[in-house]
């Protein structure tokens, strides 16, 4: 269940491109941290390394650590792959596998990792689906295709099928970008709820959404172009949004850049 992460020292490299420096930050559990900064500032690279797919780019590197309740995800001997269910992510585009039928995408992570008990399936089915807020719609149709569904629903979906394996953390890289207001005031919604039960980050570039979700928020920035991205403050959003500590912060949220 929600764990809480330490990011120490992280420098993220794209073969010889230092793309983001020496960033140190705690992300509580079960609490909302949002990552917000102009475009290029390294954001999604973070995030990604989080769970280690960073290190899915060619000639991409890491160095530092991310420590899950004390457990450096980056230790010789660790799986990256049982870091990524530990650690899960939601992208941003609804990515259901679209010809699986809804229920199969629910626990596609499951069923991969050998789950064939039918019952444990469906109860997990229901609980997930019910965690998203989307069972109410689907619960008829749930073996139809994920595709048939709505993008804000592909959207609640994918969420099902992350937390169906039960991480410790939710990664979100601007799980809203491509939808309407009303699914966007859904997840947002929903992003609220998960936290009871996940320590979730999610990356944002819609300010109102940040302040709307998050408990904490850090802001990244470029301090010249071709150098790396760097984490500029992180902080209890109320005071980010407020009165942040740095000029670039309130330059930021002020929109006099980005
Ligand atoms: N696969 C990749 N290969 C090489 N460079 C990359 C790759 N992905 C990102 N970068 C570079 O790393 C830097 C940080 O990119 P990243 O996508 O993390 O920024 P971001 O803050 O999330 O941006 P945006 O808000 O536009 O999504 C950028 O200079 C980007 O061009």
């Amino acid at each position: 269940m929600a764990k809480r992460l330490d990011i120490e020292n992280l420098n993220l490299y794209y073969n010889k491109f230092h793309a983001v420096q020496d960033v140190t930050l705690q992300v509580h559990a079960r609490s909302v941290t949002s990552f917000i900064g102009p475009s290029g500032c390294g954001k999604s690279t973070v995030l990604r390394s989080l769970n280690r797919m960073h290190e899915v780019v060619p000639g991409s590197r890491v160095e530092g650590k991310v420590l899950l309740d004390g457990e450096n995800v980056y230790a010789p001997g660790v799986d990256p792959v049982q870091v990524r269910r530990t650690i899960g992510m939601v992208f941003q585009k609804a990515n259901p596998f679209p010809t699986m039928s809804i229920k199969d995408n629910v626990v596609a992570g499951l069923k991969l990792a050998g789950d064939k008990d039918k019952k444990k399936l469906d109860e997990i089915t229901e609980r997930a689906l019910r965690g998203a807020n989307l069972w109410e719609e689907v619960k008829d149709r749930l073996n139809k295709p994920g595709g048939g569904l709505s993008g804000g629903q592909q959207q609640r979906l994918c969420i099902a099928r992350a937390t169906a394996v039960q991480p410790d953390v939710l990664l979100m890289d601007e799980p809203c970008s491509a939808l309407d207001p009303i699914s966007t005031l859904a997840i947002e919604d929903l992003i609220a709820e998960l936290k009871k039960d996940y320590t979730i980050v999610i990356v944002t570039h819609n300010m109102q959404q940040a302040a709307r979700v998050s408990d904490q928020t850090a802001f990244f920035n470029l301090p010249a172009v071709g150098e790396p991205g760097q984490l500029v403050e992180i902080g209890e959003t109320g005071k980010i949004f407020s009165n942040p500590s740095q000029k670039a912060t309130e330059d930021y949220i002020s929109g006099r850049f980005g």
